[in-house]
């Protein structure tokens, strides 16, 4: 049994290090430091991140990187890199960075050379992808496809649905690709109102093949194919295609393997929108488009990997999140995409980082002393300026907040992009130096509203500036949380791999379902109310 972590002189330095922080400004340390911009910026290939805007000293991130020296974060990225059974509680390996290893690289894991099953599924998808694009692939009647819509939920659907709404801009099939996730029949419902069957493909997308909301969603989807088409069920073969784990579930589904794209158990439901699970995206953006996004988590994953930790951007960061949740009291981290194109960027990120961070176990299944994941949360800016920024302004609470801004916009108009950087910049500024009662009352404010408009400031913010978003930046930005998630849960010591939590309310709602239908079963008592006042206002 590992030590527990609150125990040791690295955490304890810290403890009391945060005594001291919790007395400083910023205005302060960025008077004294003219060097401070300097120090606390680094860079991860095209991530120019600075972190000067955060609540720490030189001393801080000399302590965090002992903090993570004691938990051996070094080799426990290595060991990750490596393949080892890091997912001890699945006893599986980690292994969504060899999804994106270079076709000349070797990796040899569990007796598997993954490098080549990962480039031969990748081929696959981009000769099945150039079929669909170039309209040689034509659906039951004949006509090529012009919707793909994506049936799965989780990591089958918002990593997908992410990128391909962040990589609008790099479209270029006039392929419109749909996302239905939801087991509420509104969602296929709305999605399919408007398509025609006969240009309409189904990628259905399940690691394991097994989870409901996708299979009745996919089952709707076939009828629904079925009756628009004549009713011929070799029209499936045309319009139906699978990515999974589970060739024989598929199989039984009735889609025929030949048209399955594949991945491996060593790739997380949340950490796999670069395997197969991407299809749509590359349907929609072209495999090139694809091995450009594949590329760019890469240079992360090389930086992440070789990386000094003190110069390691993700690790940094991740540090960083264990300083504010476990020594400054924050319970909650925005996300604030200044891009419209990343409106999907913190839904993606919330099971990103809670459905493998929300745990309190450590790996050897002792109870945590200690908080672990935080609630991750955002909107793109400027609408979020626009409603909850004052609780990060004024409020009570310590929201630390990741700014993430591109130079070079991807549309154009005027002066647009300008005014709208403008106000990253002046967020992030207004957050951290604030406005004293001195500044306000020299403005000629009546004293009785000064203390209403006092702006305390010393909020921490850390500023991440691309270039531009391109399919690379977008892997950058990703492999960049995937890892920051990854030195989290090193520091806490558990399985940010596993998500046991989400599996009692599965098999309750499947015992529950009878009851809805009046047949009889076990419920506590609120329940069975509740499920009374349903069926008496279904009018059952
Ligand atoms: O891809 P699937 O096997 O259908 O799983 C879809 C999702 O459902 C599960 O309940 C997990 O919580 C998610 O991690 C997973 O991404």
């Amino acid at each position: 049994m590992s030590a527990d972590i609150t125990t040791t002189e690295e955490w304890a330095a810290l403890a009391a290090h945060a005594e001291k922080i919790r007395t400083i400004h910023l205005r302060d340390e960025f008077a004294a430091d003219p060097e401070r911009v300097t120090r606390m910026t680094a860079q991860a290939a095209d991530l120019y991140v600075d972190y000067s805007k955060n609540l720490v000293t030189d001393e801080t991130v000399r302590l965090l990187v002992a903090l993570a020296g004691r938990v051996a974060l070094g080799d426990r990225i290595q060991a990750m890199f490596r393949g080892e059974h890091i997912n001890t509680s699945e006893d599986r390996a980690v292994l969504h960075t060899a999804l994106r290893l270079p076709r000349d690289a070797s990796l040899v894991v569990d007796g598997q050379d993954v490098v080549r099953d990962v480039h031969a599924v990748l081929d696959q998808m981009a000769a099945f992808a150039e079929r669909v694009r170039s309209g040689e692939w034509v659906g039951h009647t004949g006509q090529r496809i012009r919707t793909v819509v994506n049936i799965g939920i989780g990591g089958s659907d918002l990593g997908p649905v992410m990128a391909y709404e962040a990589l609008a801009p790099y479209r270029d099939a006039g392929i419109e690709c749909r996302y239905v996730s939801n087991i509420d029949p509104t969602d296929l419902s709305v999605t399919l109102a408007d398509l025609d069957p006969a240009t309409t493909m189904f990628v259905i997308v399940s690691k394991t093949f097994s989870t409901l909301e996708t299979l009745t969603n996919a089952t709707e989807a076939r009828t629904w194919l079925l009756a628009g088409l004549g009713g011929d069920d070799a029209a499936v073969a045309k319009h139906f295609v699978a990515v999974s784990t589970n060739e024989q579930r598929v199989r039984d589904f009735g889609i025929d393997p030949a048209n399955m794209f594949g991945f491996w158990d060593w790739v997380g439901g949340r950490y796999s929108y670069d395997s197969a699970v991407g299809l749509s995206l590359m349907l929609a953006i072209g495999p090139d488009g694809f091995r450009e996004m594949l590329a760019g988590f890469h240079a992360v994953d090389e930086h992440f990997r070789t990386a000094r930790l003190e110069s390691n951007v993700p690790a940094l960061l991740g540090l960083l999140n264990v300083w504010y949740n476990n020594f400054l009291g924050a319970q909650t981290h925005a996300v604030l995409p200044y891009s419209q194109l990343l409106h999907r960027f913190p839904a993606y990120l919330q099971q990103l980082t809670m459905e493998s961070n929300g745990k309190s176990v450590t790996r050897d299944g002792q109870p945590v002393s200690y908080q672990t994941g935080e609630v991750f949360w955002g909107e793109p800016g400027t609408n979020g300026q626009h409603a909850f920024y004052q609780l990060i302004h004024q409020g009570t609470k310590t929201v630390p907040a990741d700014f993430i801004g591109f130079s070079e916009p991807n549309y154009d108009l005027g002066d647009m992009h300008d005014a709208f950087m403008a106000n990253f910049f002046a967020q992030t500024s207004a957050l951290a130096f604030g406005r004293t009662a001195e500044e306000i009352e020299a403005q000629g404010v009546a004293a009785d509203v000064v203390p209403h408009k006092v702006m305390p400031g010393n909020h921490p913010t850390t500023s991440i500036l691309v270039p531009k978003l391109t399919p690379a930046t977008l892997g950058q930005l990703v492999a960049l949380y995937e890892h920051i998630v990854f030195t989290e849960g090193t520091v806490w010591g558990i399985d940010s791999f596993d998500q046991w939590g989400v599996e009692l309310g599965k098999e309750m709602a499947k015992q529950l379902t009878p009851l809805l239908h009046g047949e009889p079963g076990e419920a506590d008592p609120s329940t069975a109310t509740l499920i009374a006042r349903y069926r008496e206002q279904r009018g059952r």
